[in-house]
Parts: C-alpha cells; structure tokens; sequence
C-alpha cells in the first residue's frame, strides 16, 4: 500500500500529517505508527497526525507520539490547522476535534494562534509544579536551562512513582526578562528532549505568567520562538489560553507499507 504523507514542523517539533478522509488509515495499527516516525527505518518525527471528517467540526485531528501513544498536541495542533488549510478545508479560521476536546484557530500567513483548553489549577510539586494543558506537564525553573542536564533528569523525573502509569512531559525553564522564558523539554512517548512542545510551553507560561502577574509570555525554545497569552481568573483556573507560532510543510512524499 502507497501513503502518501507531508512533513511539518512548528518550531522545531516535528510531524508526518495524514490526509486520512477516506479513514484507510488502520489507527490501531501502533507498529504502523512507530515505523513512519522511525527516524532510520522510517519518514522521522516526533509524531504522526492523522487528519478526518468529523460531522461536527471542520476535521478532527488524532496525535500519535513517536511510541504510538496518544495526547493533546500543541504543536502538532497547530501544524494541523496549517495542513488543513493546504487541503482547502479551512479559510483562515478554524473549530477542530482533538483528543481534548474542541479548539478554535486562527491561521495568519505561517502564524497560527491556537486557543488550548482551560486549566483548572497549578499543582505545586515539591519545589517545581504540574500542569495539565490537555498533556501532562512538570515544570521545574533553573538557573541555566542551556547546560542542564535535560534528557537525564527529564527521563527521571517522567518516570517518577508519582505519574505512574501514565508518566508526565518535563520543562525546564529558565528566566529571561519579567515577560519572556526560556523552555526546554523531555516529551513522554518520544522518551527524549524535543526542540520545543506546545502544550509544555503553554504549561510553563502560565506558572511563570501567575508568579510575575503577566498574562502575555515569551517563549524562547531551541527550536523556535513562541507566544502564549491567557487571562488569569479569580478561581485560580485559567481560560482563552492562546498559543501562537510558526507552523511549516517542510517536504511532501510517498511510502511504500
Ligand atoms: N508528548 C506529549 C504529547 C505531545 C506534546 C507536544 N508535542 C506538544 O506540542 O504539545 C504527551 O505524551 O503528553
């Protein structure tokens, strides 16, 4: 069978898209899922997205990490809508399906400015935190985020008891200026550090955002740069949380399964 596919990457994040509206793809096939990430045996990226008709939005999309495993996807969200653009599904404005729940996007020349769900609360966790910003996120600030020692304590830390089973993804963030970070990630379900993850920005910007009492944060990432702005409630949730980035088709291609 021949699958045609197309690459993208939002800072740095990488994806095989799917154009599957004629749903042949078989989703529960992981070992398919885990060959097209291969980055040796198979297309490469941190993971593959799946794009359908839904009768109730304008697509949905379904996330796949590199391991087969599935989550929200900011990045990846992002990507989607920029990919569903280049079908002709959508005209610049967007409501789509994730595994979260609905999202609304905005897609201005390569800059794509997604609304994540509401957050509930910022869990402080010995002396980092947790967020959930539709995939799990532990937050932890150092000093220097450019020589810590990412893949080692991120691979602990996304192992620890506390998230068994379902493990967590673990930011590192470093302080720039009162509004800007700098963030690098461990992303569970690629079990290694990626050049950026939406969701973990959005997850770092909002503790950083409550403790400077800013509600508009740069993101500087080793694979970009992004932005999230959100509105901080008096309940301590925190809703019209929007992340804003680049999203790219870097190569399309055929595939021989
Ligand atoms: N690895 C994450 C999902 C992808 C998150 C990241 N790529 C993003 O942009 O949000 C998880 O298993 O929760």
């Amino acid at each position: 069978m021949e699958l045609t596919f197309h690459k993208y990457q939002g800072t740095g994040n990488d994806f095989v898209m799917i154009d599957d509206r004629t749903e042949a793809v078989d989703l529960r096939n992981l070992d398919l899922v885990r060959k097209l990430c291969d980055r040796k045996f198979g297309i490469g990226a941190d993971g593959l997205i799946v794009i359908r008709n839904h009768a109730d939005f304008d697509f949905e999309m379904i996330y796949f990490n590199a391991d087969g495993s599935q989550s929200m996807c900011g990045n990846g969200a992002r990507c989607a809508v920029a990919f569903s653009s280049y079908l002709g599904m959508i005209n610049g404005k967007t409501r789509f399906l994730a595994i979260d729940g609905p999202h609304e996007a905005v897609l201005t020349g390569d800059q794509v400015e997604l609304l994540m769900g509401d957050v509930k609360e910022i869990s402080p966790k010995a002396n980092d935190f947790f967020v959930n910003t539709g995939s799990p996120h532990h937050i932890r600030f150092v000093d220097k985020a450019k020589e810590y020692p990412v893949f080692e304590e991120g691979k602990a830390i996304r192992n620890d008891i506390d998230y068994a089973p379902g493990g967590t993804n673990v930011n590192f963030v470093e302080s720039v200026s009162p509004d800007e970070i700098f963030v690098r990630t461990y992303e569970r379900g690629v079990e290694d550090e990626t050049l950026s993850c939406g969701t973990g920005v959005t997850a770092a910007a909002l503790v950083y955002g409550n403790k400077q009492q800013k509600s508009h944060i740069k993101i500087n990432t080793p694979g970009g740069k992004l932005s999230v702005k959100f509105n901080s409630n008096p309940d301590g949730t925190f809703s019209k949380i929007w992340l804003i980035g680049p999203a790219e088709q870097v190569f399309s291609g055929k595939i021989n399964l």
